[in-house]
């Protein structure tokens, strides 16, 4: 474990009767004082994480590490831990005040302490003033800022946010991501954010985990996983992709589309069949004779700053493009992208995956293979 690990889990499965696992051998590192964001469909266990790291529910196997201690069997109410819910689970009878103060009223802790860390509370989350509101007069932005602020009074080492702004129209939504993203930094305070968004995790995040089916499929800042997408599920679900059926003929050269092309990855066995993403914007419309693809025009969409150009490769490989240049339904033109913009990924493969492929090769390195 690394000295700024504030929770690991080590192959935790998690499985309900004789179902299927709804985690399936994750293990992960959460470093403190971070941002991080678990991103996957519905029913993917995003959830399951959450409530594993709060005691609410316990692993079926493998361990769960808070500051280095094993915590498997210790109850909720002793962990570092505060979680804010999606409806926000406030108390319609209680005020603001006495909705912030709540956790701190259970401690017993003094009425002037009680007092002054609400205070602080509702200040760090621009609700000063408000203490004496019935929580049906606050609007849905400021019932989200009452439930961060009963979090936050608390100090928790780690604050867990499942899907906290599903409830927001879209405005107020990305002003509470910007408010929350602020929020940790001042605070410090490690977050770990659940959300099935893709464009709000790579907004948020220091780190995002990929899920799906119960497996990480990917971790790593927002950048990596837009750019280096380990597999087919993580490339389609962050972001628009070009997705093609490719061969890796050999180290550094890949074919598809009927055409070979240069690339900058290797590792893989010669002629494996593969798969290649290129991003819409890596994409330059040319003339069909100087394109290293050459496609048929089958849509075109005008989205305000760029046209969505989309056509059809001889192989049938749709590729869509964002471009400022328009071309007709039916127009033969060619397309340019760099060796970088072409990025190969294997069948399938997850982190854990890759990770052991990797090993293999410096271990075949040192036994001089
Ligand atoms: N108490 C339970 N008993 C049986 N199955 C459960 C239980 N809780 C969750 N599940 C199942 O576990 C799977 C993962 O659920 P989880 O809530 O972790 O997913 P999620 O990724 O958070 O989804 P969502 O985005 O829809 O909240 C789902 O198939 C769900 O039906």
């Amino acid at each position: 474990m690394t000295n700024t690990a504030i929770i690991q889990f080590n192959n935790v499965t998690k499985q309900y009767d004789h179902d299927a696992p709804v985690l399936d051998h994750v293990s992960f590192e959460i470093e403190r004082g971070k941002f991080y964001t678990l991103l996957g469909p519905s029913g993917c266990g995003k959830t399951t994480i959450l409530r594993l790291i709060a005691g609410f529910t316990e692993a079926t196997s493998g361990d769960i590490y808070f500051n280095g201690k094993k915590i498997n069997h210790i109850p909720a109410n002793k962990r570092q831990v505060n979680t804010v819910f999606q409806d926000y689970a406030l108390f319609p009878h209680l005020n603001v005040f006495e909705n912030v103060a709540f956790g701190l009223r259970i401690k017993k802790m003094k009425k002037s302490q009680v007092a002054a860390k609400v205070k602080e509370a509702l200040s760090f989350v621009n609700l000063s003033g408000y203490e004496d509101r019935e929580i049906k007069e606050m609007s849905g932005g400021q019932r989200q800022r009452v439930a961060i602020a009963r979090a936050i009074v608390n100090e928790p080492e780690v604050i867990l946010l499942d899907e906290p702004l599903s409830a927001l129209d879209l405005k107020l939504r990305y002003q509470m991501q910007y408010e929350l993203r602020e929020l940790q930094r001042r605070l410090g305070i490690t977050f770990i954010f659940v959300t099935h968004d893709q464009e709000e995790a790579l907004a948020m995040s220091d780190e995002i985990f990929v899920i799906n089916k119960g497996r990480i499929q990917q971790s790593g800042t927002p950048i990596d996983i837009y750019d280096e997408p380990i597999n087919r599920f993580v490339a389609d679900f962050i972001g628009e992709s070009n997705i093609a059926k490719a061969t890796m003929i050999d180290d550094f050269l890949v074919a598809f589309g009927g055409e070979q092309f240069s690339c900058v990855d290797q590792g893989m066995n010669p002629n494996e069949p593969v798969e290649v993403v290129i991003r819409p914007e890596d994409l330059e419309i040319t003339s069909f004779e100087n394109g290293m693809l050459q496609v048929e025009v089958n849509s075109q969409l005008f989205r305000g700053v760029h046209y969505e150009i989309t056509g059809l490769d001889k192989e049938g490989n749709e590729w869509l493009v964002q471009s400022t240049k328009k071309a007709a339904v039916g127009d033969k033109i060619g397309l340019r992208f760099d060796p970088e913009a072409i990025h190969v990924m294997r069948f399938n493969e997850t982190e854990e995956d890759f990770d052991r492929r990797l090993d293999s090769y410096s271990e075949g390195e040192a036994d001089g293979k």
